[in-house]
């Protein structure tokens, strides 16, 4: 048996998903011949570790425990009247993690997976990774900052693993990485990569008040924790850097221009979440539905699309036919995010949280590569994590 010691930091929809889709998942894994112990689980506040990380696990009772006392709010200090745990806080919470990360790195490995949206993790994955753990990410923030922590969390992709960062279950980062490891140049990606924005906008069309949507996309689990990243375009521009910069270009997120559809005074500096979901969203319902009625009358949906452009190789391509054009520098990468109206094309068949993205590359030029489906939820969002964390079982004994 492989036994796989994990410690998750986020115990949100996704996280508690996660550890739920664990326990269902027990006789699978053990047809694989693969044990993930849960050694330790923190929130934003707190964590929860059991005594001894090198022998011990948490049973499944307890991470029920812990998933119910999460869902209605609660802090994991509670758990420590449930079981035999320790409980950290504070200043604590990252003394213990490293301490787990060196102790188990010694030994069997460990597998460190981030289901949070915080950058606060960022400075324990990479010490971490400086440690030979393995990392599973679903957070995109660790890859969307500094272009120096990027290149970091890309240095060894056998054991550094995010999947779900784009698409949630989808195939989406595999199968570019397998494209370019063949040596196939990718010169454009087009898509709509937000679930939530999907079925905001494919629900408004049939007639649902904006703010009504989107506080539904929440209670779902569609949307970031705070529905603005969705809503800016904030969202889909970490998920346009992630894959610009999985095909080797050196930009950062403040290149990417979003178009939003709140404006500043309902920022996250003027108002918290739960104020922006009461008074500010209603505020917003005509202009949303003006513009979608607009759309429909001709004919047309309303999506948000993602296109990300290698100009090199397209101005090969125009080189080739017109020889007196010049080619362009070499690193030039177009990203743009916008509202598009689309009739025939593939926009309008897209429902709910679909996601839809093509592939252009040399080998699938006249017909692209194309992922489609659910490209937001919990449960396919655990699920991607969940088979990025199964993939490293080579890596432990
Ligand atoms: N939902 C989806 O469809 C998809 C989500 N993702 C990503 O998955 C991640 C999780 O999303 P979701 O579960 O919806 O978010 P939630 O807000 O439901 O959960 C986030 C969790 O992270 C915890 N947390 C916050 N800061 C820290 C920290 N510094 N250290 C440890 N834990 C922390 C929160 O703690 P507390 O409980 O105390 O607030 C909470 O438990 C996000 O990064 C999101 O972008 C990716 C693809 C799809
Ligand atoms: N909020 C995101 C979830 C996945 O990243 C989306 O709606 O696509």
């Amino acid at each position: 048996m492989i036994y796989i010691p994990l410690l998750l930091m986020g115990c949100g929809g996704v996280g508690r998903q996660l550890l739920c889709h664990i326990i269902s998942g027990r006789h699978l894994h053990s047809k694989l011949g693969v044990r993930l112990r849960v050694i330790g689980v923190c929130d934003s506040k707190s964590m929860v570790a059991v005594p001894n990380v090198l022998t011990s696990e948490f049973g499944d009772e307890f991470l029920l425990q812990l998933c119910e006392i999460k869902s209605r709010g609660s802090s994991l200090q509670e758990l420590a009247n449930f079981g035999d745990c320790q409980v950290f806080s504070g200043q604590e919470i990252s003394r213990k993690v490293i301490d787990v990360a060196t102790t188990l790195s010694k030994s069997n490995g460990l597998a460190l997976v981030d289901c949070s949206a915080s950058s606060q993790t960022i400075e324990l994955l990479s010490r971490a990774i400086d440690l030979d753990c393995c990392v599973v990410l679903a957070n995109k923030k660790p890859l969307t900052s500094s272009l120096e922590d990027y290149d970091k969390f890309v240095s060894q992709p056998r054991r550094i693993r995010h999947e779900s960062t784009v698409g949630a279950g989808l195939p989406v980062i595999s199968t570019i990485n397998r494209i370019i490891s063949s040596g196939d140049p990718i010169y454009r990606i087009i898509g709509s990569l937000s679930g939530t924005l999907g079925y905001v906008m494919s629900e408004v069309e049939g007639g649902k008040p904006f703010s009504q949507v989107v506080t539904a996309a929440k209670g779902l689990g569609y949307t970031e924790p705070d529905p603005r990243d969705d809503l800016s375009g904030m969202d889909v521009a970490r998920k346009a850097l992630i894959l610009a910069r999985l095909l080797g270009h050196c930009i950062n997120l403040n290149s990417i221009k979003v178009e939003s559809l709140y404006p500043v005074e309902m920022g996250p500096d003027a108002m918290s979440v739960e104020e922006f979901l009461v008074n500010g969203l209603p505020l917003l319902d005509k202009d949303i539905q003006k513009r979608i009625v607009k759309a429909s009358s001709n004919g047309n949906v309303l999506r948000y699309v993602c296109l990300i452009e290698d100009s090199r190789y397209i101005y090969i391509y125009i080189f080739f036919f017109f020889f007196f054009l010049k080619l362009r520098p070499s690193s030039s990468i177009d990203i743009r995010l916008h509202f598009l109206l689309g009739v025939k094309s593939a926009y309008k068949k897209l429902r709910k949280i679909q996601l839809w993205l093509e592939i252009y590359s040399r080998c699938y030029s006249e017909q692209p590569l194309v992922i489609q489906g659910a490209g937001a939820g919990n449960d396919t969002t655990a699920a991607g994590v969940l088979a990025d964390i199964l993939d490293l079982q080579d890596l432990f004994s």
